[in-house]
């Protein structure tokens, strides 16, 4: 296998040298080498200052694997039906993953129109996704819009969009068109479909997905880049700048070309994790999103 990438968990801080990027962590230091169908994961505790390190000590070789569409939605069922987790608990933790790796990506200050953003959330869990994203940004001092197109029946839905609309985050009735939509913020999210997208793309969200095609600012996708196939991809569609991957990478991140790809959803049991043979690499501390390689 030919070694692509090389890089280092990151916390807070990173630098790029020898064309690697170098991100830091209080907690152990894990080298990513990046290959074509997987990301070895390498762990060492040379420079450990957490504790809870001490697991991770010694050099362990881990491939992370990249889901196919019926085994993400495998462990879904099997979160909710073998380990009693409720939809609303996931959701919650899986927007908040989102909306921290984007603050981590795109920092308030660095925005302009006081960090506006525009969520785009489809009429799935990828959208509700979405709104909990779309809350906790709001939260974290940026200026949220949500365009949500066709509403979602499901109370859950029904209640995140009651959260967002109480903390007076706009609802745009209709999509801008690109210009616009590049004048007036700063980075777009798409949420509209998740791992249980199937192709082509229905009429109703052609045009949708043709406006943030065609957008000059960075486009975030949750999950799934919107239109893709899930495993196969689509190279003639959205090309988002920054992928976060709930869960695990599905096979159809082994083709994205973006700046930054997270991974998100700190919710695995770990159990569920064998199970699958997911391999996930080690979350730093306490953080909810990891950043897998750029
Ligand atoms: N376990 C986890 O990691 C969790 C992930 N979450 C998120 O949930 C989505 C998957 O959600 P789901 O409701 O199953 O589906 P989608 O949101 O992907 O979309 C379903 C929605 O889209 C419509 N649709 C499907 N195909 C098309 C098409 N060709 N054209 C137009 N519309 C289409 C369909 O009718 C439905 O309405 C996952 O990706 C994560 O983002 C959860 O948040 C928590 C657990
Ligand atoms: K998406």
């Amino acid at each position: 296998m030919l070694l692509q990438k090389c890089m280092f968990i990151t916390g807070l801080k990173q630098f790029t040298a020898f064309g690697f990027k170098h991100t830091f962590s209080n907690t152990a230091p894990a080298f990513h080498f990046i290959f074509k169908n997987t990301i070895m994961t390498s762990v060492t505790s040379s420079v450990s200052t957490s504790p809870s390190s001490s697991s991770t000590k010694g050099i362990s070789n881990v491939k992370i694997k990249f889901l196919s569409q019926q085994e993400a939605i495998k462990i879904d069922e099997e979160l909710f039906n073998e380990y009693a987790y409720s939809v609303d608990q996931l959701m919650e933790l899986a927007g908040l993953s989102v909306a921290t790796a984007i603050a981590k990506c795109y920092p308030l200050n660095s925005m302009a129109h006081g960090g506006t953003v525009l969520v785009c959330c489809g009429p799935g869990n990828n959208g509700g996704d979405g709104l909990v994203c779309a809350r906790h940004l709001s939260l974290f001092g940026y200026k949220p819009s949500v365009f949500y197109p066709k509403e979602s029946n499901k109370q859950l839905l029904k209640n995140l969009t009651i959260q967002c609309q109480e903390m007076e985050i706009p609802f745009l009735p209709s999509l801008p068109d690109a210009q616009h939509i590049s004048k007036s913020y700063n980075v777009v999210i798409d949420a509209l479909f998740g791992f249980s997208f199937k192709p082509p793309v229905r009429p109703e969200f052609i045009q949708v997905l043709e406006t943030l095609k065609n957008i000059h600012i960075p486009l975030c996708s949750v999950d799934i880049p919107s239109g893709w196939d899930v495993e196969s991809g689509n190279s003639e569609g959205l090309q988002p700048e920054f992928l976060i991957s709930l869960t695990a990478p599905k096979k159809c991140a082994e083709l994205f070309q973006g700046k930054y790809h997270w991974l998100g959803g700190r919710f695995i049991p770990p159990q569920l994790e064998k199970k699958f043979q997911l391999n996930l690499p080690p979350y730093p501390g306490t953080d909810c999103c990891l950043q897998l390689f750029t």
